[in-house]
């Protein structure tokens, strides 16, 4: 494409799923499958994607606050994220692909911490009243599979994946809540197959969904 030939917004593709759920995994791959198809992507994550935000992040995964804390530094996270990063790159017609967005406040700070819903529509309306993901792809799975592929990896676990279980199901509960609440949008994954399996069913999703 030449210099300043009109080029479509991009589009804004999340993963979610509790901890284990293996989403990260699938990454590179759909990065890849949308290159394949012509799409300049931008993989980022969250919390993080920006300097600013990798620090909140290190915060946020080992320094101990209060829910609402929690709550609050995600969303100053995704708002230097969209700032600086997501909103410029969908406005040049990439692609972004982000590793968690609101959903995940959504289901860990209202479903696994208690904060009001109320609250947390409050924060959502404030930091991106105008922008809600293309399509999010839901990894769903039992908390107790997604424990045990966790438990298998040998390092310390941040302050989440030391929640019990009783934590990681509430947050699993909420994800599927927020799915009922916007299928169109949210695609459900059964997160406990074979990755080869998984890796298909996304790229089916992708293509039927935003291409
Ligand atoms: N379909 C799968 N079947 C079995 N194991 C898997 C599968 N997908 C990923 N795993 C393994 O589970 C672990 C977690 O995977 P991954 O890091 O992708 O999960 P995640 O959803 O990104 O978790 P987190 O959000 O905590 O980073 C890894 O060790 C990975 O190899
Ligand atoms: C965006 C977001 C994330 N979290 C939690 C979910 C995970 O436990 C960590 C992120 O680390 P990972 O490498 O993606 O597993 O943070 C959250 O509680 N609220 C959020 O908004």
């Amino acid at each position: 494409m030449s210099q300043g030939e009109y080029k479509p917004r991009g589009k804004l593709i999340t993963f979610e799923g509790i901890d284990g759920a293996g989403k990260s995994s699938h990454l590179a791959d759909v990065a890849a499958f949308l290159g394949n198809h012509g799409r300049t992507v931008l993989v980022t994550r969250e919390p993080g994607g920006t300097p600013l935000g990798e620090k909140l992040r290190e915060l946020l995964l080992h320094q101990a606050m209060h829910f609402e804390t929690e709550a609050l530094l995600m969303f100053a996270a995704r708002r230097e994220h969209l700032e600086r990063v997501i909103e410029p790159a969908l406005e040049r017609g990439d692609w972004v692909v982000c590793d968690r967005f609101s959903d995940a406040t959504y289901a860990y700070q209202s479903g696994g911490r208690g904060l009001d819903r109320l609250k947390f529509v409050q924060l959502e309306q404030w930091v991106h009243p105008h922008l809600q993901p293309d399509l999010t792809l839901l990894f769903d799975l039992p908390s107790v599979i997604a424990g045990r592929r966790i438990a298998v990896q040998a390092r310390d676990l941040d302050r989440f994946e030391q929640e019990r279980a009783d934590f990681h199901e509430r947050v699993r509960h909420a994800y599927l809540e927020r799915a009922a609440a916007a299928p169109q949008r949210m695609q459900v994954i059964d997160a406990a197959q074979a990755p080869e399996v998984i890796r298909k069913l996304i790229q089916e999703t992708i293509a039927r969904h935003c291409l």
